[in-house]
């Protein structure tokens, strides 16, 4: 992988996930490759998120693993020394854009207005994340932007679902759809993972 367009074509559906024990990261990620899933996005929202990151990297070949939630120049290091592939972040300054630019990975910056979006095309970058997703205009949304900004790509993420993800999959401008809703939270803390395993079979027939 090298852009973030790669990025975009690695799942139709990106699991965002929050873990609580880095432990719950492994069995987690294999459920997902069961159910035909071979990306995750690891949120460094919790302390156990890099340490997630450093086992998903290095025990479950079969998937591949970056961080979200990168919202300082520090965490798009520790998530590059940590085995990230790629990284993802809710939004950008100049400063997150220079230090994930630097890690030398592909990322995803996010985005949610058009000016934003043309910020980060300024800077030579064409695939995003379109956060908040459906609380910033959803699928509406992303047909006016391809109008005057056909070059674009983006993951939405915030807001999508089983029910509403198809009609962003059906865009040209959407290369995949970001979303927590595969790995739940009482799922996860249970050790649920055979129902982690069928959501993840249910997202991956999406397209
Ligand atoms: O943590 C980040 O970096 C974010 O940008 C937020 C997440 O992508 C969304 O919270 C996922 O949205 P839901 O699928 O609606 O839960």
């Amino acid at each position: 992988m090298k852009t973030g367009h790669d990025v975009l074509e690695l799942s139709a559906v990106l699991p965002v996930v929050v873990v609580d024990d880095a432990a719950d990261a492994v069995p987690l990620a294999k459920a997902l490759v069961a159910g035909g899933i071979r990306a995750i996005e690891l949120t460094l929202r919790t302390p156990a998120g890099l340490a997630a990151i450093e086992r998903v990297a290095t025990e479950v070949p079969d998937i591949v693993v970056g961080a979200g939630t990168v919202v300082t120049p520090e965490q798009a290091r520790q998530a590059a020394d940590a085995g990230s592939a790629f990284l993802v972040t809710p939004g950008c300054t100049d400063r997150l854009l220079e230090a994930v630019s630097s890690t030398g990975l592909p990322f995803l910056p996010g985005v949610s207005t058009v000016s934003e979006a043309m910020r980060a095309a300024e800077h030579g970058i064409t695939a995003l994340k379109f956060f908040p997703a459906e609380a910033s205009g959803g699928v509406a949304y992303l047909k006016a932007l391809a109008g005057p900004l056909p070059g674009l790509r983006f993951c939405p993420t915030g807001g999508i679902s089983p029910e509403n993800a198809p009609k962003y999959l059906a865009l040209s401008t959407v290369g995949c759809v970001g979303g927590s809703w595969l790995t739940p939270a009482d799922a996860v803390t249970a050790g649920d993972f055979g129902r982690i395993e069928q959501l993840a079979r249910e997202a991956a027939a999406l397209r």
